[in-house]
């Protein structure tokens, strides 16, 4: 033992600590969570009941299939909300959901996240491959907030469009915004082909999907396109543009979309919260395990704020006792070989060599907060300069337009848009597309956001 103490309140060591594990959806640090209202969004956390209770009440939910979050994307009143009522009838017949109805979805709850009010509801459901849980947010705002900030994490995605409109301009944004967030597949559902008797129709908005999707960089020729009629399907009637088209929709959903990898199978994280000298021993810093196993005897490397170093892991210690192997979620103190308690400090990283880089600088998708949500009352221009916290770091950075931005140096940005800018930071620290943050001025959190291009 180090004769440490990590004095740990219980709701930070039980963060993250589910099989499944990500690192928290947002992946903040415990301090950043203590200065943010937040709450932890779950699957439990919807109108549906949770997941034990959804065991116990239909007695076959399994926890061997692998899990996957999913969500309906799309433009206002194309059917989202209609689609994921009708996809928990229709796997309610064979026993793999609980049938949530459209008014229950709809009546979506308030979640904090960072500060920001997020109103979504999450149904689970299961197919004879894997488990889901299914986000719906109910309007466009919180769809653009959700998928910046991760609040319910969407792997893969199902785009309704609806059949008598085609794409609009929400279905062009969800799709940028998916591309931006992450995620590699999605599946297309073409809504309401009840109201179409003209085939060229569909063939029409068929083509367009498939067009659009290439735009942003999506496999746009083999993406499965289902055409449909979730209200049919809800409400049981013409089955074979109904339940049929539902049953279809979910083996492409089974088949189409990739499993995330596991944060087990990633290269080893962890940011440091803090760092003790312990005399006789060493230097020992301490953080949560974001991703990634680690081993006493490993190498590893800190990164971040100007340094670079690489040393050996010559001990583990949680709670008191001395182990062998880190794990995501797991709050540990890590001792160091050779390495002075001045060469290490809150803000960087130890992780596995080579595994990521320290920038300076990168492209962000941002979503500045409102005054309701706690965020500025007024615009910014280009230049301005927030405190951005990532993970345990937090830098000062600022903000301009991308290249090429039309009038960018007369450009506003007000609460509440949904902005691409680049980030100059002061100092360097870990950070990959993918990373979220948040950014705060005067003490509160007035933005957050998702890299989306590093520069080197
Ligand atoms: N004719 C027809 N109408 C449908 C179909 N699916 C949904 N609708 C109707 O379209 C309207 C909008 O459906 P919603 O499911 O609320 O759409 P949404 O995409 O969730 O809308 P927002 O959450 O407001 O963005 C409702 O009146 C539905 O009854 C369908 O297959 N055929
Ligand atoms: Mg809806």
């Amino acid at each position: 033992m180090f004769g440490l103490r990590l004095a740990l309140p219980a709701a930070v060591r039980c963060g993250g600590a589910r099989g499944t594990s990500r690192s928290g959806p947002l992946g903040v640090s415990r301090v950043l969570q203590t200065f943010v209202p937040f709450s932890k969004p779950s699957l439990s956390a919807g109108v549906f009941v949770s997941k034990r209770g959804y065991a116990e009440a239909s007695g076959k939910f399994s926890r061997e299939k692998p899990h996957m979050n999913i969500g309906t994307i799309g433009h206002v009143d194309h059917g989202k909300t209609t689609l994921t009522a009708a996809i928990t009838k229709v796997l309610s017949e064979k026993g793999g959901a609980k049938f949530t109805d459209y008014s229950q979805i709809d009546k979506a709850p308030e979640e904090k996240a960072r500060g920001i009010t997020i109103n979504s509801s999450h149904v689970e459901y299961e197919t004879d491959k894997r488990h889901y849980g299914h986000i719906d947010c109910p309007g466009h705002a919180d769809y653009i907030k959700n998928m910046i900030t991760g609040a319910a994490q969407m792997d893969g995605a199902i785009i309704v469009v609806s059949a008598s409109d085609g794409q609009m301009p929400q279905t062009r944004e969800h799709l940028l915004l998916a591309r931006q967030v992450g995620i590699k597949k999605l599946v297309v559902f073409i809504n309401k082909v009840d109201q179409i008797e003209d085939d060229e129709m569909l063939e029409l908005v068929e083509m367009e999907m498939r067009e659009l999707l290439s735009t942003y960089n999506f496999d746009g020729e083999n993406t499965p396109i289902v055409m449909g009629s979730a209200l049919a399907a809800l409400e049981s009637r013409n089955d074979e543009i109904g339940s049929e088209k539902i049953r279809e929709l979910v083996k492409s959903c089974d088949e189409w979309l990739e499993l995330p990898p596991r944060d087990f199978d990633k290269p080893f994280l962890m940011p440091i919260e803090d760092v003790f000298s312990i005399s006789g021993r060493g230097t020992v810093c301490t953080g949560r395990v974001e991703r990634g196993v680690i081993n006493k005897g490993d190498e590893v490397e800190i990164l971040g704020l100007g340094s670079s170093l690489k040393t050996t892991l010559t001990g583990i210690e949680m709670f008191h006792k001395e182990l062998d192997r880190g794990e995501p979620g797991d709050n540990m103190g890590a001792l160091l070989r050779g390495v002075k308690r001045e060469q290490v400090r809150r803000g960087q990283v130890i992780c596995a060599p080579g595994s990521i880089k320290s920038v300076k600088k990168f492209q962000a998708q941002i979503y500045v907060l409102t005054k309701d949500e706690g965020g500025r009352y007024t615009s910014f221009m280009q230049n301005y300069r927030p405190q951005l916290f990532l993970r345990t770091a937090d830098i000062t950075v600022s903000l301009t337009f991308p290249e090429g931005t039309p009038d960018a140096a007369e450009k506003m940005v007000m609460p509440g848009d949904n902005v691409e800018m680049v980030c100059d930071l002061v100092h360097d620290c870990a950070a990959e597309v993918g990373t979220r943050f948040t950014l705060r001025e005067g003490g509160k959190t007035v933005g957050t956001g998702i890299v989306t291009k590093i520069f080197t």
